[in-house]
């Protein structure tokens, strides 16, 4: 992919131009940041580290306003880390959103795939040794997040080229469900209105290189589901829910560190809704051709971050919602449910996920899991910084400023 010539102004300031391909995956952004963020050393966990230590103001940069707004989502390449050394990943990534760097996204893995398919060898070092299966007309990548190495596989053109026609999909890391029907405790400074004096939540819990709780819409009192939804509500109820599970103690286990088994990281709670059910095959619009082969559907709307929506089906979730569904017993291998956001119910010609189980993946009754999704490029930036520029190197929300 070349990039175009950059426009004709100058970064007078502290950076020099930020160039970044702006890609969408079920109308969810991601910025991947191609040239212009500071250099990153040692592992991928390290490089985070720095990232988060000596960096954060290029995250707000690009995320926040002006350049960004409150729901964006970037991605940074990391083309050396200690996986790709040892030849077990092509290519590294870390994930940046509204409140820092997440270990997981799989809407940006399926925009990633495509572009990294496209990219030269000046962003993507090994990018001519990616394999490439001609019978099947698509390309491999393996992609190592900060959960662990992910497996992309491309649709690919005889050009060598990202195919936009057909879906990008990728393999998770090992995802495993922690809590199914556990009850939940709301303290009354914790309560929301729409629950009508309950004082507690059923609530399920799951990890799909992130953790994510899941919650029926009616459990948290919007009995109508998703097809009325109510964002500012539904953000209160979602808000003092998360706070109520990271302030129990006794909660702790259900998001637990992969690695070490030490208190964790609750990413986000998922808001689901069963009963919207399959679009119409006789519409023949792109999603219900993507649900050829599909059994059942499920509707979610994520909060993740800090209350940030995703306008995707939230791919890491789509893993640890087939991982949840499996251990139910609801959902058998390779048997394929749709996941859809509230974008891809709105807009028909946005398919949804397709998410299944693949195979059994060893320590703690974890699955892998395969998410099929569509991804778009939306264009390119070189952002700027002005010496004048009073924000500077920063970026704000405007919801979270603070006025003395
Ligand atoms: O698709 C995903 O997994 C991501 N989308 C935004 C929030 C999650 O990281």
């Amino acid at each position: 992919m070349n990039i175009p010539n950059l426009p004709p102004f100058q970064s007078h300031g502290a950076i020099q131009p930020i160039t970044c391909v702006e890609m969408h995956t079920a109308g969810e952004p991601t910025r991947i940041i191609w040239t212009g963020f500071p250099n990153l050393t040692g592992t991928l966990l390290e490089q985070r580290e720095q990232a988060k230590a000596k960096h954060d103001d290029f995250r707000r940069l690009l995320m926040l306003e002006p350049r960004g707004h409150y729901d964006m989502y970037g991605a940074i390449l990391c083309p050396e880390t200690e996986l790709v050394d040892a030849g077990q990943a092509d290519i590294g990534v870390l994930f940046m959103h509204n409140d820092g760097f997440s270990t997981m996204c799989g809407h940006a893995t399926i925009a990633l795939g495509r572009f990294l398919v496209d990219a030269d060898e000046a962003v993507f070092p090994r990018r001519q040794q990616l394999e490439r299966d001609r019978r099947t007309g698509t390309t491999s990548v393996k992609l190592h997040a900060p959960c662990g190495v992910v497996e992309i596989t491309v649709p690919t053109l005889a050009s060598g080229q990202s195919d936009p026609a057909r879906p990008v999909s990728f393999v998770s890391v090992p995802s495993f469900a922690t809590a199914l029907s556990l009850t939940v405790e709301l303290p009354e400074t914790h309560r929301w209105p729409e629950l009508q004096g309950r004082t507690s939540v059923t609530a399920d819990f799951a990890y799909g290189g992130a953790y994510y709780c899941l919650v029926g819409a009616a459990e948290l009192g919007f009995p109508h589901g998703l097809a009325a939804f109510d964002l500012p509500s539904m953000d209160r109820a979602t808000r003092l829910l998360k706070d109520a599970v990271i302030s129990n103690p006794d909660l702790e286990y259900v998001y637990a560190d992969v690695e070490t088994g030490e208190p964790g990281f609750l990413y986000s709670i998922m808001i689901t809704d069963k009963s919207m059910g399959l679009v119409k095959a006789a519409e023949n619009t792109a999603t219900c051709r993507a649900q050829q082969g599909v059994a059942s559907e499920e509707t979610g709307l994520c909060f993740f971050a800090n209350q940030q929506i995703d306008r995707s089906p939230t791919g890491g979730c789509v893993a640890a919602r087939v991982a949840l569904a499996h251990a139910k017993g609801d959902l058998g291998f390779a048997e394929k449910r749709m996941y859809n956001s509230l974008v891809t119910r709105g807009y028909k010609g946005v398919p949804g996920f397709v998410g299944s189980a693949v195979d059994q993946a060893g320590k703690k009754q974890s699955i892998r899991v395969k998410v099929e999704g569509y991804a778009y490029y939306t264009g390119y930036h070189a952002f700027v910084l002005e010496k004048e520029d009073g924000i500077g190197l920063d970026g704000f929300s405007l919801k979270d400023l603070k006025l003395q």
